[in-house]
């Protein structure tokens, strides 16, 4: 049984029994979702990372997710991406098409699930890092101008459907790491890093106010080594974990959600939150 709970301003956590049960659940946040802003808006603007998220995807490209969600309305982005080729270990773009974009073209039943390609917005793998995150931000600029992209009713940043997040045991999110300079960018859309504590070192990175200019943020977060991290960028601890960039993601007009399994949510003071 899943526990459902919202903490006073952390936002909705989901907690699971199962890491079936949670990629269920997310499964299911996603298509609703998607459902959501087809209707609101002609398309959906999703971005993803890297990591153990992407695996916890996979439901959707199964039954029934695979006819009910209109795929090719999608539009998908990364908020994240390693400075590595397309056809790289390290590179999140080839996590999400081993392990997603290509297995939701051929369903159980062969039948197609159109995502567009051009509707995948890679980064440019031939350049520098710091060419890539330019280049990428151009290209959101002419979607926001277009409102294939939304924008942010507050400033002239895009505001992504939803922006699907994993942390590190370190409490990074997207390529936003602890003590690290990246987290102060306010103008850039998208910038680079070319010293990630993380292997591979160079990374493009959504920053912080395109994060929290998102209508919905989700956290999926699991396994007994990020409960540390879970605990610091949840509950009230006084200013100390403020800093932690998994607790500066803080939606302005937006939704956050946290999706965990019981081990990742081990060390959370369940007093902080109701049911
Ligand atoms: O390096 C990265 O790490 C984070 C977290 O990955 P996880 O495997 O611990 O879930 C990921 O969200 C990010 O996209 C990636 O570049």
């Amino acid at each position: 049984m899943a526990l459902y709970a919202n903490h006073n301003n952390r936002g909705d956590l989901r907690i699971h029994d199962s890491l079936d049960e949670l990629a269920t659940d997310l499964a299911d946040y996603i298509a609703e979702l998607s459902e959501v802003y087809m209707k609101e808006r002609g398309v959906f603007a999703i971005a993803l990372t890297g990591g153990s998220l992407i695996s916890l995807m996979g439901k959707l490209c199964k039954a029934p997710y695979n006819k009910t969600v209109d795929w090719a309305k999608w539009y998908i982005f990364w908020a994240d991406e390693r400075v590595v080729a397309k056809n790289h270990a390290d590179s999140n773009y080839k996590l999400v098409k081993d392990g997603f974009l290509s297995k939701a073209f051929i369903t159980e039943n062969f039948r197609l699930v159109p995502v567009v390609p051009s509707h995948v917005y890679s980064i440019n793998d031939s350049v520098s890092a710091e060419e890539a995150a330019n280049e990428y931000e151009f290209s959101l600029r002419q979607l926001v101008k277009t409102r294939t992209v939304g924008v942010s009713e507050i400033s002239d940043c895009p505001k992504f459907d939803l922006i699907l997040l994993g942390m590190g045991p370190d409490g990074h999110v997207a390529s936003l790491f602890p003590n690290h300079t990246v987290l102060d960018e306010k103008d850039e859309w998208v910038t680079f890093i070319t010293d990630s504590p993380k292997p591979p070192p160079e990374r493009i990175t959504f920053t912080l106010p395109v994060i929290n200019s998102a209508s919905n943020v989700a956290l999926v977060v699991t396994g007994g080594s990020k409960a540390e991290a879970v605990h610091l960028a949840i509950d009230d601890l006084g200013t100390d974990c403020l800093l932690l960039p998994a607790r500066m993601v803080q939606p302005t007009n937006g939704k956050l959600v946290w999706f965990l399994d019981k081990p990742a949510a081990s060390k959370l003071e369940a007093s902080q939150f109701s049911e």
